[in-house]
């Protein structure tokens, strides 16, 4: 899917649409329960009443921040939410995916923020079971939309230092993109429960959301 991944062209065809709609554009914050979601998007708008939580299924609502030059939107996770009917889990999930359809053309960027450790184990579990791992289902449905991903590997803190490039090139693999990882801009490595990583993620997000408005002729 990376070979595929001509985000500009997407812009510029949008850019006649959005001369009458000049609404601001979106930044989507997706990924399972507690991969740190809302710790990232507690750091973005330094608001303190935001809750993050050591149990999965602490967001259950989709919720808009309005961060000047764009609105960041905190998704619930997807996946297993402690204490969650699986009925639960799945109206949670189609919210998602329908908030995603419904505003694809809005969305500059999408931050799709994996817990990097477990990311493996899951990953291998679904496939295991023949299902396909929802990470990955996630990450295709965002690219499929051409919606610019920002991929942020979180809890490197519970990875080895000398095994980061390792870790990271196998993300790659999975997502169908040839290693070594830093030749893909989109991959952040960051700990964000210490603040790591998001100044990277900012910068690119801005990229994004410039670009974005500049191909569609807003200010
Ligand atoms: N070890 C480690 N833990 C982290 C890191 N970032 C966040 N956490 C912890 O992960 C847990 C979940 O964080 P949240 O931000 O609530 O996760 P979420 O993705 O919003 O979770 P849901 O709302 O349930 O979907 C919390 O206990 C955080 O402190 C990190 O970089 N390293
Ligand atoms: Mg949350």
């Amino acid at each position: 899917m990376c070979e595929t991944m001509d985000f500009f062209e997407r812009y510029k065809n949008l850019k006649e649409k959005y001369e009458e709609k000049k609404t601001k554009p979106k930044v989507i914050v997706v990924g399972r329960s507690n991969v740190g979601k809302s710790t990232f998007v507690r750091l973005m708008t330094g608001r303190k009443d935001i809750r993050v939580g050591k149990k999965p299924g602490v967001t259950l609502k989709i919720n808009e921040y309005d961060m000047g030059e764009y609105i960041l939107v905190d998704m619930p996770g997807f996946g297993y939410m402690a204490g969650l009917p699986k009925k639960v889990q799945e109206k949670i999930k189609d919210e998602i995916v329908h908030y995603i359809e419904e505003h694809a053309d809005e969305i500059a960027a999408a931050v799709q923020i994996i817990d990097t450790k477990s990311f493996f184990e899951i990953v291998e579990r679904w496939k295991g079971r023949g299902e396909i791992p929802i990470d990955l289902e996630m990450f295709d449905f965002i690219t499929d939309l051409k919606i610019s991903p920002i991929l942020v590997a979180n809890k490197m803190d519970k990875i080895k230092k000398e095994e980061w490039d390792a870790v990271l090139d196998g993300i790659c693999e999975y997502l169908k993109c040839q290693p070594p990882w830093h030749q893909w801009k989109f991959i952040v490595p960051a700990i964000l429960k210490e603040g790591k990583g998001i100044e990277e993620i900012k910068k690119k997000i801005l990229e994004r959301v410039r670009l974005f408005k500049k191909l569609r002729g807003i200010e």
